[in-house]
């Protein structure tokens, strides 16, 4: 394995852990990749961005201030999208490219905190491929691809992000001289987040309230141009600036945008779904849910996002906890690798099967998400609901388990964890940022809840349905306990369509007592977002679980057992979460809840040796991993160390400080 670009020499008990490995890190890792070719593409696409010295930064970005964190990641940004282009002229740069380089793989490795043209490729690109005409996309698109303008997606106002029905920028339509005037009546009306919209930016896609012969028909996307193309200066009618400084993200150059009486011609409606005709008139489209179409595709892709997050933070962590030595277990025995221990074991293991897990549901749900475009191109929008409500949840499990993820496994590196240099920090910025861009989370489970308490109710017929089939048949279903992922799987498939039940009669009950469904269904919500969240769970195991099958026919025993074991974990691990209903809604005894305690240990047992090889197969380079403590070479202290050198309070050996406050208060106390 040469995933390591530092060549230092590699600490012994890393040696000894990857020597213990039962299997080939090699051959998980291509099948991870897909293939060996495709290991090998993205290792020479890792290369022709990370050995490039333009992208390297000597100082740590956190010493830097806001401003020039700023103009640092645009001049990185500009760097890397000319060496894309490169790629994409040679052919090379499909989704999956884009993937890893504005993700959480080569993507954070190349702009740490964040990119300030992401939203460019990630929604105003999307956007205008899903919603803009064959004439809009011929006018734009290609600008756009070669980045001869850059946009963002303004949605999010600062009175409302979740409720987009409720967004109070305005676009009435003037026939007279066929252009949309778009204005900001009020403070709560401005555009608030959309990503690189405070400097980068100078078009973006724009939602608004359409206004056409005196009727408002709701929100609609218009292509808006800010700034002047050469001067970057804003446009007149145009107020925008960075909304400051967050939790993390720092880099993305979240903006906010307001309007007074900007005017836009007809044509920058974005018209593929509903059309304002030269004369005011309104044409509508299918389903008023097509505009939302590039909310979905992102949901879809994040999903991979929180699996990639993970693998980066599993590898620091597992490898640190191989390298770390602490405590006793016996007395007058040398102090164990801290991996030993096994609550650390509960800590690691659990997230680093987490991640294969997010995986398989990620390819599952871009297969689903491409064949249900595909049929919306031709009309058809009968798949639309169970795609909007599988990323829904599974964009709102992944991302919020990812946030605990990287959070547990920080944790699980001491002191050492809290360090900026260890990267577990940064990263948790990033990964919290999921569970509340794109849709809130509870707010997305509610969306799911929706539509899985719509099909127990009219009791729809389930079979073409993939990820509700089980509620045909679940609700009696009643097997005793067995050691097996199929068992676990019947008895979650249970225990959700329990919750739902339940959750449908609880709002029946509400609404018999006089209460309107509407407020049945919120005093009902705790209970609705818990069983969309198992719901999501179940689906993930099941996913996992049939990949597994089908990618055990093709892998060496000594893989395809590692490969049941981790599945195994997760699903025992998943169950556990939820004992208490599973003690509700299935015959489990307490005798059972002991039997999977012991299986989930067995399984951090048998895991142990295969740790390090587990995370050595995610092949993250160092530059990837960014952190101290996660290194290939696992050589944490001297890394600890040297970083520490570049704190810029260690540039002197007196700071002035210390004679202009310091003395002087330490005298006077005398
Ligand atoms: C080029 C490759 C690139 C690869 C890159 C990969 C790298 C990854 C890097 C990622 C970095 C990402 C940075 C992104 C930054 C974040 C950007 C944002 O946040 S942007 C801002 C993001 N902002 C948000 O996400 C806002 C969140 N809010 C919303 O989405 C909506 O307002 C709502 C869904 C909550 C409610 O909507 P409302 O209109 O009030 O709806 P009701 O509740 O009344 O339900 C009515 C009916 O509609 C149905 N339906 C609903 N939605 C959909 C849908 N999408 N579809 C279909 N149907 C849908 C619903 O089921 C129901 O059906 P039925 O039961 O009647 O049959
Ligand atoms: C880092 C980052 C980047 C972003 N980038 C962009 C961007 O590029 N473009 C853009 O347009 N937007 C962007 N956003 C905005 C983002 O999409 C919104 O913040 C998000 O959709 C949540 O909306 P909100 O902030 O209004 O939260 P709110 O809806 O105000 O949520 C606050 C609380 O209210 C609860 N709540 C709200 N509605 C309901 C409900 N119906 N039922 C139950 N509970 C409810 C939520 O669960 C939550 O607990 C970004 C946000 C962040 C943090």
């Amino acid at each position: 394995m040469t995933s390591s670009t530092n060549k230092g020499k590699v600490n012994p008990d890393l040696i000894n852990e990857r020597n213990k490995c039962t299997f080939n890190t090699l051959e998980l890792t291509h099948l991870l990749d897909g293939d060996e070719v495709k290991t090998k593409e993205r290792k020479s696409r890792e290369s022709f961005f990370l050995d490039d010295a333009d992208l390297k930064t000597e100082v740590p970005i956190e010493y830097l201030s806001h401003k020039e964190k700023y103009e640092e990641a645009v001049r990185k940004a500009c760097i890397v999208f000319r060496k894309v282009q490169q790629l994409q002229n040679e052919g090379k740069a499909g989704v999956d490219n884009y993937r890893e380089i504005l993700g959480g793989q080569l993507g954070s490795a190349l702009l740490k905190d964040g990119h300030p043209l992401t939203l460019h490729y990630v929604m105003f690109i999307p956007t205008l491929m899903g919603q803009a005409t064959i004439q809009q996309q011929a006018e734009w698109i290609q600008k756009a691809w070669s980045c001869n303008i850059i946009g963002t997606y303004a949605q999010t106002e600062l009175g409302h992000g979740t409720f987009i029905r409720g967004l109070e920028t305005i676009a009435t339509y003037d026939p007279k001289t066929e252009e949309f005037v778009l204005d900001s009546p009020t403070l709560t009306s401005y555009k608030w987040w959309p990503g690189g919209l405070g400097q980068s930016a100078n078009y973006a896609i724009v939602l608004a309230q359409l206004y056409t012969l005196g009727k408002c028909h709701g929100i609609h996307p218009f292509i808006v141009q800010l700034r002047d193309e050469e001067t970057h200066e804003p446009l007149s009618g145009i107020i925008i600036g960075e909304i400051g400084c967050k939790l993390g993200m720092n880099t993305t150059n979240n903006g906010y945008l307001g309007f007074n009486k900007v005017r836009i011609p007809r044509t920058n409606m974005l018209m593929k779904n509903n059309q304002v005709l030269p004369d005011g008139t309104y044409v509508k489209s299918p389903s008023s849910k097509l505009t939302y179409g590039t909310m979905i595709f992102v949901r879809v892709v994040l999903v991979q996002d929180a699996a990639t997050y993970l693998k980066k933070a599993a590898t620091i962590a597992t490898r640190y906890s191989a390298v770390r030595h602490q405590s006793q277990i016996k007395p007058n025995e040398p102090e164990p690798q801290i991996i030993d221990f096994v609550t650390q074991q509960h800590k690691l293991f659990p997230y680093i099967a987490t991640c294969f897990a997010f995986q398989y549901s990620a390819t599952w749900l871009w297969e689903l998400y491409n064949n249900v475009t595909g049929e919306l191109e031709s009309g058809h929008l009968d798949n639309l609901p169970e795609l909007h409500a599988a990323s829904c949840v599974l964009k709102a499990v992944s991302s919020a388990d990812a946030a605990l993820g990287v959070e547990t496994l920080r944790l699980a590196c001491g002191g050492h964890g809290y360090m900026t240099s260890s990267n577990l920090p940064t990263t948790y910025g990033l990964v919290t940022a999921m569970c509340t861009y794109e849709g809130e989370n509870t707010v997305l489970l509610l969306q799911t809840a929706r539509f899985l308490i719509k099909i127990w109710q009219n009791k729809t017929n389930v079979t073409n349905l993939p990820t509700v089939r089980y509620l045909q048949n679940s609700l009696n279903r009643n097997s005793p306990f067995e050691k097996t992922v199929s068992w676990i799987i019947s008895a979650l498939q249970q225990t959700a369509t329990g919750k739902i039940d339940l959750a449908n009669r609880h709002i029946n009950e509400r609404v018999k007592k006089g209460e309107a469904y509407e407020d049945a269904w919120n005093n009902t919500s705790i209970e609705l977002v818990a069983a969309a969240e198992i719901h999501g769970r179940t689906f993930i195991v099941e996913t996992f679980f049939s990949t597994v099958q089908k990618l055990r026919k093709q892998t060496s025993v000594e893989l395809g057992t590692v490969l049941s074991q981790i599945l195994e974990l997760y699903a025992v691990y998943t169950i556990l979460r939820s004992t208490g209903d599973l003690l509700r809604f299935t015959r489990t005894s307490s005798q059972d809840i002991e039997l999977l305690q012991g299986w989930l240990e067995e399984l951090l047992a048998a895991i142990r040796p295969n740790a390090v090889g587990l995370v050595d197969s995610f092949d993250m380079r160092d530059e990837v991993l960014a952190s101290t403590l996660g290194a290939y070479d696992g050589n944490v202290y001297q890394r600890l160390f040297e970083e520490a050198q570049k704190s810029p309070l260690n540039s002197e050996p007196v700071n002035k400080s210390f004679h202009l406050y310091l003395k002087p208060f330490m005298k006077s106390n005398l």
